[in-house]
């Protein structure tokens, strides 16, 4: 069957509904013919990516950020529940984050997305699965490539997505940033970690826990650079629970991966982890951040899925 293209014209602030028509002729040089599909709402991109994969496709392309990457991602997954085993990922980064795609090694230019299509090697890669409480605080599933986060990354993504965007994504990111970080609170923690069949558990204070299966995560932030696609491993790197000053220089040094030095930063692995707020009255601030979605609230269960879904990385 035909390749489908899934296209998020929302993403990059609605550049890439404007831009999709002037590219498909070079997508089309490097897949041959191809089906597309626009997406109409927000997880629209679940749907339209399950029943592709449901239906025999060999290749699923997001066309987008980050968000469609995770809802493509999701889509794929559900079908796989199903048996739908076959089907490949395959990205044209449009979005204004781009951090999944710079994990894979990616670089950001049309011909390098089409060269990844076209004779790109298929990376077999790990898939995060957890369960969680969503905004109205209901059991719900789901899956994440990159990176999903609790703390400050999910009241930050909360506010970016009420920013509108006419100013500019930068500026709606640094509004969000700066109020995310005043309303920030410290989350008090308990953790239980697996590991090679043996378990742990921690009590910690953070302002923002990440689990990581990608190592870039804010749009650029390196936070797990030690992290690889296919471990089978979770990184685990609590940023700390520093007074404000002290946590803005940590979090800068997460841009060139200094934080992993700082004695305010912790570091452990996983294949599951287990996160329960024990500070009850911070719930509304302390949230999730998933592949940069904001999705609901703790508690969560995190487990890694090894080697669940193959990717078109750069050839
Ligand atoms: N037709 C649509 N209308 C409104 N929102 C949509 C539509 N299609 C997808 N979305 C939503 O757009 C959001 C952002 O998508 P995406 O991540 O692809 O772009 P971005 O935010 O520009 O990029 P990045 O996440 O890399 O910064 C997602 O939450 C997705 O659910």
């Amino acid at each position: 069957m035909r390749p489908l293209i899934i296209v998020n014209p929302r993403s990059a602030g609605g550049k890439t509904g404007q831009l999709f028509d002037g590219i498909t002729g070079t997508i089309r040089r490097a897949l041959g013919d191809f089906d597309v599909q626009r997406t109409e709402r927000p997880r629209h991109a679940v749907e339209l990516a399950r029943v592709a994969a449901q239906e025999g496709r060999e290749l699923v392309v997001a066309v987008g950020g980050d968000g469609c990457i995770h809802e493509v991602v999701n889509g794929l997954m559900q079908a796989r529940d199903g048996g739908a085993l076959r089907t490949r990922l395959g990205l044209i980064g449009q979005g204004t984050g781009g951090d999944f795609r710079r994990t894979l090694g990616l670089e950001h230019r049309l011909e390098h997305y089409c060269a990844a299509l076209r004779q790109g090697r298929p990376r077999l890669i790990d898939i995060g699965q957890f369960s969680y409480r969503d905004h109205e605080g209901r059991p719900a599933e789901a899956y994440f490539v990159n990176i999903l986060s609790a703390g400050l990354g999910g009241l930050v993504d909360k506010h970016v997505a009420r920013i509108p965007k006419v100013a500019g994504g930068a500026l709606a990111y640094f509004a969000a940033s700066a109020r995310g970080l005043i309303e920030s609170r410290i989350g008090r923690l308990r953790c239980r970690l697996m590991l090679n069949g043996e378990g742990r558990e921690l009590e910690m204070e953070t302002r923002q826990l990440t689990i990581c299966n990608g190592r870039v995560f804010g749009g650029g932030m390196k936070v797990a650079p030690m992290a690889e696609l296919d471990d089978g491993l979770l990184e685990v790197v609590d940023l700390g629970a520093a007074s404000l000053p002290r946590f803005i220089a940590v979090s800068m040094g997460v841009y060139s991966a200094r934080h992993l030095r700082h004695p305010d930063v912790k570091h452990h692995r996983c294949e599951r982890i287990e996160i329960e707020l024990l500070n009850k009255d911070a719930e509304e601030r302390f949230l999730l951040d998933v592949d940069g979605e904001p999705l609901g609230r703790l508690p969560v269960s995190v487990s890694v899925i090894p080697r669940a879904l193959e990717v078109m990385g750069p050839p």
